[in-house]
């Protein structure tokens, strides 16, 4: 049966977004066929909204094929189309990762809740213990290393976060996809490269698990301002500069919960190819 999907981005990192039932379980091949850019749609995840008993389920999927836990773009675009089919202004919906909630902030903005982040070593999950303010983790010559000490951060997605202002395309793309399947990290990990500003400003690249050099990442930009104030070097809200535009995050300090404030575009419509079920 054909799927429609919308095509939408939250600042640059694209999605193709469809509503199926809750079970649907595309296989890696048919994700990756689907994600690629050059035969398929084209897109770095892939959201499927679907009912279930307790309400809007989201899922996400990677490029590489992989399911994952937790997209914050992804979770904006996915809570803006569910508040533009019911015409509401708030909703809740449940993830892998754990219960979600949005409201819309502006034309075609919307904040999300992404809840607390996760801190302990083996909540990122961190392969030994560690303290996660800046694990024992360096990249270049041991005696006089590039960067090193990162912040380690899960957003429901384990994230890394360096503190540099190295960010040209050959380094973050060199070290993230060095960096992605360490050792250290079980479950691979999305790899930040943050450059403080200012108390409340960050420029941010992100290398992604699964997904490679995006133009934006939400749980990203969410661990970086958690990474950065952890470590005092921004207060606990920011507005996070990413490749395709600008992310307001703020850590509640009452809830511990963090919020995520940005745009979603939609790109357009179609259909998921039909591709060989390999
Ligand atoms: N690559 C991430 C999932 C997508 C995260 C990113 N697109 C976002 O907006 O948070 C992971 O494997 O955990």
């Amino acid at each position: 049966m054909a799927t429609p999907y919308v095509k939408m981005n939250g600042l640059g990192n694209d999605f193709a977004v469809v509503r199926v039932g809750r079970d649907w379980s595309p296989s890696e091949a048919q994700v990756r066929a689907w994600a690629d850019r050059a035969s398929g749609i084209g897109f770095d995840q892939l959201i499927a909204l679907s009912e279930g008993d307790g309400g809007p389920w989201v899922r996400f999927w990677n490029s590489d094929g992989g399911e994952v836990s937790a997209c914050g773009n992804g979770s904006r675009a996915a809570a803006w189309l569910m508040m533009e089919a019911t015409g509401t202004d708030r909703v809740g919906f449940g993830t892998p990762a754990g219960p979600l909630s949005a409201e819309r902030a502006g034309d075609r903005r919307v904040t999300v809740d992404m809840g607390a982040p996760r801190l302990n070593w083996d909540r990122i999950p961190l392969a030994e213990e560690m303290d996660t303010r800046g694990i024992e983790l360096q990249v270049g010559p041991i005696d006089d290393p590039v960067v090193h000490t990162p912040g380690a951060v899960s957003m429901g997605n384990p994230h890394v976060v360096f503190f540099t202002d190295r960010q040209d395309d050959a380094f973050v793309r060199g070290t993230g996809s060095l960096i992605e399947h360490h050792p250290l990290f079980p479950e691979g990990v999305n790899v930040g490269f943050a450059n403080v500003l200012g108390r409340d400003r960050i420029r941010l690249r992100v290398w992604e698990r699964g997904a490679g050099l995006t133009k934006a990442c939400g749980t990203g930009a969410c661990a970086a301002l958690v990474a950065a104030a952890r470590r005092g070097l921004t207060d606990r809200a920011a507005t996070l500069q990413l490749d395709g535009g600008e992310l307001r995050i703020v850590w509640d300090e009452a809830t511990d919960h963090v919020l995520m404030t940005g745009g979603v575009e939609v790109e357009g419509t179609g259909v998921l190819p039909e591709t060989s079920p390999a």
